[in-house]
């Protein structure tokens, strides 16, 4: 089974969601023209990482946002991740991803486990509990948050539950765009599965980002990698290549996690 992607590699206002929904409304309308199955968009899309204001504009259990790509989804006949965004629950902000059906149905939600304390998360952030596991089109899919990837043994937990493609959004500074680009492709080739990397274009007060949006294949080959700019990234993502990895290496089966 083949799937068409397409990253929108957007450049976020920052704490502004208005206009981030008139931009991010934009280019799914790009995306759409080029006839995926998925849309992707990045981190905290809709705030960018104006934390000191979060009170004010983050979004109350997520509704505006759900809302929102509910629409665009069903109208579209697209399914969505919706990046991620602040999601002030009951107990504090997360940082949440979301998952919409093309029939415009939330599907999954995932908070940030891992808070990147370099851009301050921990002060106004709380860590998510659930999984990042789940169905889009009968196949397994697993979906992180940026500082998520620095942690190969969470990735791989949910490769071993079923995952053969991690999404992956993110606000990921150009200073370590080396970090970026190293760590997405060594996930794909330890877990042998697609990797779909959004990242943001564009700068903010304090960080510069690096755009770089990438497609990984479970060989580990870049088959798609986006400029610095705003940029629609589109490639075919095939599933029956993960299964071919995983039985000319087959590193699953292989594994002694009594000895780790
Ligand atoms: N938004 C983030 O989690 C950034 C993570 C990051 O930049 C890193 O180096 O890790």
């Amino acid at each position: 089974m083949k799937m068409k992607i397409a990253i929108a590699q957007m450049d976020i206002a920052y704490g502004n969601p208005e206009e981030n929904y008139i931009i991010a409304d934009r280019l799914i309308q790009e995306a759409v023209e080029e006839n995926p199955d998925l849309v992707v968009l990045p981190e905290l899309w809709t705030t960018g990482y104006d934390l000191e204001r979060l009170d004010e504009i983050a979004d109350g259990k997520a509704a505006e946002s759900i809302a929102f790509l509910e629409k665009t989804a069903a109208q579209n006949g697209v399914n969505l991740i919706g990046g991620s965004v602040a999601n002030r629950t009951g107990n504090g902000v997360e940082n949440t991803l979301l998952v919409i059906s093309k029939d415009g149905k939330l599907v999954h939600t995932y908070s940030k486990l891992h808070l990147f304390q370099l851009m301050d998360e921990h002060h106004y952030f709380i860590p998510g509990t659930g999984t990042a596991n789940f169905e889009l089109e009968g196949r397994g899919f697993a979906g992180f948050v940026c500082y998520d990837i620095r942690f190969p043994e969470w990735l791989r937990k949910h490769a071993s539950k079923g995952a053969e493609a991690i999404i992956v959004v993110a606000e990921w500074p150009k200073l370590r765009v080396a970090h970026w680009r190293s760590l997405l492709i060594a996930r794909a080739i330890e877990n042998q599965c697609y990797v779909i990397a959004c990242n943001r274009a564009g700068s903010d007060p304090k960080n510069v980002f690096a755009g770089h949006s990438m497609v990984i294949d479970p060989w580990g080959e870049v088959i798609a990698e986006a400029g610095e700019g705003e940029e629609i990234l589109t490639a075919e993502i095939d599933f029956d290549k993960v299964k071919e990895v995983r039985g000319i290496i087959p590193v699953f089966e292989d594994r002694r996690p009594e000895h780790y």
